[in-house]
């Protein structure tokens, strides 16, 4: 299948000659939920506005839908949602006119019921007759999300949608996520909350400095990259790992108190059974074993410090 968005030998240069996006090229396929990431300052808002043709490309080029964003924008533009990370509209308009008006700012025609529905699913249907002026921040960002849903787009760009949001709005953007996935929405989202991007998204792409790094299933990163870790506690202290163990990859932790283990993830157990009979067969007692695994966070910490 085509991929709905298409992004080739993408560059920005700013008019002040900064470069924020440096020969990026990705696919995006329909009905994905692909997670960008990258610390501030990499270029995500950047690609996601030239995409939702806000911003014009300096090199390259991207299609949705097979059309050129830039040639055919409001073809392309009708396709998409936006949720921006701040909400710039009339704040004594209602809930309910704000995301209706932005239906028709698509060339939709009116739906109250469709739109109705939406308020319900963000659960703002209780204040749909309030003024903007008169919600908690919150319920800002949920109406940031109703508008964006409003003409009933293929694609979803959430940037930064849990910013500063409390924990039940995180819980409930995440499940709207989930059901929008489900009706056969795209979503692609940039977050700083790496452990919601490892249990919600499809595939990964990580920017620094302007440069896509990578973009990968997730789960295939996380086999390819990710390790698992086993504690070892000793019941004596040792000066040294005995050469017996050199086999093993091993360090001392805690002042010769821990023997940690690097392994990778999927090694099997024949590994650590081996570990633990050589341990035994070295006279080293221990009285708790711990493991723990490397996560989507650690490895993107890791890639960003070594593209640094
Ligand atoms: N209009 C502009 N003129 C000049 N430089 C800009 C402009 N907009 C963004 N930049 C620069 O481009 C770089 C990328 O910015 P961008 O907003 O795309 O990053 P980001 O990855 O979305 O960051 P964050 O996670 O902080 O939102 C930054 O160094 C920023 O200062």
């Amino acid at each position: 299948m085509a991929p709905i968005i298409s992004i080739k030998s993408l560059s920005k240069t700013y008019g002040n000659g900064f470069k924020a996006l440096d020969n990026v090229s990705f696919d995006i396929e329909e009905g994905e939920i692909l997670a960008l990431l990258g610390p501030n300052g990499a270029g995500k808002t950047t690609l996601i506005s030239i995409i939702c043709g806000m911003t014009n490309p300096s090199g390259g080029q991207v299609t949705v839908s097979g059309h050129d964003v830039v040639r055919d924008f409001r073809k392309t533009r009708a396709d998409i949602g936006l949720v921006p990370q701040e909400l710039t509209t009339d704040m004594f308009e209602t809930v309910f006119n704000t995301v209706s008006f932005s239906r028709g700012l698509h060339g939709k025609k009116p739906d109250p019921a469709y739109i109705e529905q939406i308020l319900k699913d963000l659960s703002l249907y209780e204040k749909r007759n309030n003024a903007l002026r008169e919600l908690s921040g919150g319920m800002k960002r949920r109406v940031l999300i109703a508008k964006a849903l409003s003409h009933e787009p293929r694609i979803l760009f959430l940037d930064e949608p849990t910013a500063g949001v409390d924990v039940a709005l995180r819980k409930d953007m995440w499940q709207l996520v989930e059901r929008l996935r489900r009706t056969g929405v795209t979503i692609i989202l940039t977050t700083h909350y790496i452990e919601e991007a490892q249990g919600i998204a499809d595939r990964v792409g990580v920017i620094n400095r302007g440069k896509l790094l990578l973009v990968e299933e997730k789960s295939a990163l996380m086999r390819k990259l990710g390790r698992k870790q086993m504690t070892i506690e000793l019941l004596e202290r040792i000066e040294a790992i005995p050469a017996s163990l050199a086999g093993f990859s091993l360090s001392l932790g805690e002042g010769g108190g821990q023997l940690v283990y690097d392994y990778e993830l999927g090694s099997g157990n024949g590994q650590i059974a081996g570990l633990l009979q050589a341990l035994n067969a070295a006279g080293l007692r221990f009285d708790d074993v711990s493991t723990r695994q490397t996560s989507l966070e650690d490895i993107f910490v890791s890639l960003i410090g070594e593209a640094a």
